[in-house]
């Protein structure tokens, strides 16, 4: 357990580590206060007395008075080496850098387990939304069978500020940029990557199951077509990008993040701007919804503050259900979902792969589409998936097992 005050040695004094500081000083109850920060570059003005920033690592790592390593830095590969240096000295780390733990998962779970020091990363996922720990711990006996959710704020407000606003994606972008939610590669956004990387620890949580970001088939809101956005309007859905984990009845887990039609009465078609929602359904608590700000410097930094006190009653992550369970595995192959997909005369997605096709059309003015229900793995694997031209959106419903379809 730390002491009672807390010494930080922070790495980062951007968005998220600006917000941090001025939380802290809002929050004198948690005695904690900000020994030392570490950044990068040496010509930026500070808003803090020059002393306080050093552009070594080993400055903060080497201190002995700091206690806790808090990482809000956005460079993922410089975080691991802080976050493994920081525990292997015996260091509490608290951190939001959800593309690093995605890479590094099982290592880090493993990291903890030989030095026996916390990692704690609850600003990860869903930035303000308590998640990680309630699916730690809240549902540590309830057996979770799925949780599915809008955990990227960027293309939320993206999607939102299109739709609302009657912007453009390249407008809301920059906005969602100047506004502190977008990675600063926002590709990582708008790629669906960043959902990803969260799902990879939702999975981790609420299932046990650890698993590389690259397994999750993701497609993100880039490629949207307008085909699709039109489709969306006339049936009166919302469009969300959505990640979803499910249990299915073999057992093994379906996972992805794709662009959803959402229907109206939905909990997540009124989850707008940068906000996050995400609902779990387990056997005996039924369906719960989460709805927060998924983004920005406070809301981010108040989960930081709030893994902070954690620390200070001794907590740390006892990946419970990853010691459950043993044969818990992805299963794309027993999945199957609904798509729309939209396409040119150049490019069309092949009907052979799909399990069932509902409707097709065709119109040389506005384009072309099907839909049609497909095995994830036979979506996640068609060679049509990524080219130019190809939009793919779910239909509302969720992932579900595969059902046997003779197509004769
Ligand atoms: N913004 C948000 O809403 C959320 C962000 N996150 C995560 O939090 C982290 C920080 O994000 P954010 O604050 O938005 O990012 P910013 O781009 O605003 O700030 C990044 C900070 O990292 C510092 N930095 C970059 N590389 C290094 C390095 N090699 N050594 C030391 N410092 C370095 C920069 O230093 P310098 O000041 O010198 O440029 C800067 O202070 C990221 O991992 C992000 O994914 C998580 C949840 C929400
Ligand atoms: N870029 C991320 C920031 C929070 O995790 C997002 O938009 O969700």
């Amino acid at each position: 357990m730390l002491r009672k005050n807390i010494n930080i040695g922070l790495f980062g004094f951007g968005v998220v580590g600006q917000g941090l500081h001025t939380v802290l000083e809002r929050t004198p109850g948690l005695r904690a206060r900000i020994g030392r920060i570490g950044v990068k570059d040496r010509a930026k003005p500070r808003t803090l007395p020059p002393g306080l920033f050093t552009f070594s690592r080993h400055d903060l790592l080497d201190d002995p008075a700091l206690d806790v390593i808090v990482e809000l830095i956005d460079d993922a590969d410089e975080a691991y080496l802080i976050v493994t240096e920081a525990l292997r000295r015996g260091k509490a780390v608290v951190t939001a850098n959800k593309k690093m733990l995605a890479e590094h998962l099982g290592e880090l779970i493993e990291l903890q387990r030989e030095t026996g020091t916390p990692l704690l990363y609850e600003a990860a996922a869903c930035a303000s939304l308590p998640v990680i720990r309630n699916l730690e711990e809240y549902y540590d006996t309830d057996l979770l069978e799925s949780v599915e959710g809008i955990i990227n704020g960027s293309t939320n407000y993206i999607l939102t500020a299109m739709h609302r606003d009657a912007l453009s994606f390249g407008q809301a972008l920059s906005q969602a940029q100047a506004l502190g939610f977008a990675e600063s590669n926002p590709a990582l956004d708008v790629e669906g990557l960043d959902a990803r990387n969260k799902l990879v620890l939702l999975l981790a949580h609420a299932f046990g199951l650890v698993v590389a970001p690259e397994q999750l088939l993701t497609l993100g809101i880039d490629r949207l077509s307008p085909l699709a956005t039109a489709y969306a309007k006339e049936q009166g859905y919302a469009l969300k990008l959505v990640a979803e984990a499910r249990r299915l009845p073999n057992g093994t887990i379906a996972a992805a993040v794709l662009p959803t039609l959402v229907k109206p009465e939905h909990e997540l078609a009124h989850v707008h701007d940068e906000y996050n929602g995400l609902i779990t359904q387990s056997s005996f608590a039924d369906r719960q919804f989460f709805l927060g700000r998924g983004a920005g410097a406070f809301p981010t930094a108040s989960a930081v503050l709030s893994d902070l006190s954690a620390l200070t009653y001794g907590y740390r992550y006892e990946y419970k259900k990853l010691r459950q369970q043993t044969h818990l595995a992805l299963g794309a192959a027993a999945a199957e979902v609904e798509v729309l997909v939209t396409f040119t005369a150049e490019t069309a997605p092949d009907p052979a792969d799909f399990s069932r096709v509902h409707e097709q059309f065709q119109s040389d003015v506005r384009g072309h589409y099907l839909t049609g229900t497909i095995g994830l793995e036979q979506l996640a694997q068609a060679r049509w998936l990524r080219e130019p031209g190809i939009c793919v959106v779910r239909l509302p419903g969720s992932l579900r097992a595969a059902q046997a379809v003779d197509k004769q």
